[in-house]
């Protein structure tokens, strides 16, 4: 390579591959998977048709929904061995759980490693409803409580709540959550995705993508950051102290969760309907201290950073007034990524090409090779 190499650091910029799922425009702050724009998508369609849309590379019609929603239903409990398994799971961290517990299910599927398109779209389906199950489980187990078996003639959002708090959600909290689930369900070649394409284009299977994505998903660089969120917003504890708290963690050069963006130069349209859900469910309860907060954080932010909210910022305060525990926050992300990344998996299958880049070399060269007995010891540092 000669010394010309441009370096694109981080991959910034770089297009990397095609793809028809969704595309970000990160300048004039817009999202559309497969040519809906995600505010229409939020307003009017369900996570279930999203997962169609994804999928399929259209809208269904009612005959089509119908079919994937008892598909989806049927597919949600995972066999014994994964809940024993959740159960000896140290409960430090759901996604650690949840990326064990998903390369499990793959040596427990006959068919992990055929990778054909029915096989692949089979375990969409199937992926798609058992992450759902596998967050709510592990976090009923670590508690001491029963797991709770799904609900069949409840939609994918309203259930994940149910299987987690063991309670039938109000129509509020059920839409909320359903909303929240279109809004993450996908986004073009972020990194936990491209990392599930990575992994595809050696032709490895499924299960082995999803583990590696959610292993990326974790980072509080990309969806880790909703937990970081709502950590910050405890310690501010009130708005009055958002600039002087923001002021301090930017004079000692912390990064601010929940804000930036690689490719938004502007709002994340995610963030702007997640604000306006965040303020509409506090009000709804009575408790408007985490919007109010936010709300303090975001103004403190702008002003001293230009940098506007991403998608982890609003849904934090979202999820936390859903009465979602803090620590599970990554994996309710999961749980709605889960249908974009496996719609991009079933793209690469069918265009597969090793995902393989080069690096520049910056190591030595033409040393020789030292015997160990005859290379002097190392100068003991202080
Ligand atoms: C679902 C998602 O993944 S959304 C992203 C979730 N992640 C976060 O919210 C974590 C906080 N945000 C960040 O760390 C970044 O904005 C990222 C990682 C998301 C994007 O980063 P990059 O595109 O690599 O931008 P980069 O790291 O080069 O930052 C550019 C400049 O903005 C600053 N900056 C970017 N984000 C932040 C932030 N959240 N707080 C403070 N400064 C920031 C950087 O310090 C840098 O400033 P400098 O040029 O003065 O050094
Ligand atoms: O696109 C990105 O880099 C991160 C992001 O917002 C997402 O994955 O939803």
């Amino acid at each position: 390579m000669s010394e010309t190499t441009q370096i694109a650091r981080g991959l910034e910029g770089i297009v990397a591959g095609r793809s028809s799922v969704s595309t970000v425009d990160g300048v004039q702050g817009r999202l559309v998977y497969q040519g809906y724009d995600i505010r229409e998508l939020a307003e009017l369609s369900s996570f279930e048709e999203v997962c169609f849309l994804l999928w399929h590379k259209r809208l269904p019609d009612s005959g089509e929904l119908e079919e994937l929603k008892e598909s989806l239903a049927a597919a949600r409990s995972v066999p014994p061995a994964i809940l024993e398994l959740l159960e000896m799971l140290p409960p430090r961290s759901g996604m650690a759980a949840l990326q064990t517990a998903v390369a499990a299910l793959g040596l427990l599927d006959p068919e992990a490693d055929d990778v054909s398109p029915p096989s692949n779209a089979r375990k969409a389906v199937k992926l798609t409803a058992q992450v759902a199950t596998i967050v709510a489980a592990f976090h009923r187990l670590r508690r001491g409580l029963p797991v709770v078996e799904p609900d069949p003639l409840l939609g994918h959002a309203a259930n994940f709540l149910w299987m987690l708090f063991g309670e039938k959600p109000e129509k509020a909290a059920a839409r909320a959550m359903d909303v929240a689930l279109v809004l993450h369900a996908d986004h073009e070649y972020n990194a936990s995705t491209f990392s599930a394409r990575v992994t595809a284009s050696t032709l490895s299977d499924m299960y082995s993508a999803i583990a590696a994505a959610v292993g990326t998903l974790k980072g509080p660089l990309h969806g880790g950051a909703n937990e970081q969120v709502m950590k910050m917003l405890e310690e501010i504890g009130s708005p009055e102290r958002a600039e002087e708290v923001i002021q301090a963690k930017l004079a000692s050069k912390q990064r601010i969760p929940g804000f930036g963006h690689r490719v938004y130069k502007t709002w994340d349209p995610r963030a702007l309907i997640l604000k306006r859900y965040s303020e509409e469910l506090g009000r709804a309860r009575g408790q408007t201290l985490w919007y109010d907060i936010s709300l303090a954080v975001e103004q403190a932010v702008r002003k001293e950073k230009d940098l506007y909210p991403n998608v982890d910022f609003y849904s934090a305060s979202v999820y936390y007034t859903l009465g979602i525990p803090v620590d599970l926050f990554t994996p309710v992300f999961a749980v709605s990524r889960i249908a974009g990344w496996t719609a991009h998996l079933l793209e690469q299958y069918e265009d597969n090409r090793l995902i393989r880049p080069r690096a520049e070399y910056t190591g030595p060269m033409d040393l020789r090779y030292v015997p160990i007995e005859d290379r002097p010891p190392r100068q003991a540092t202080a």
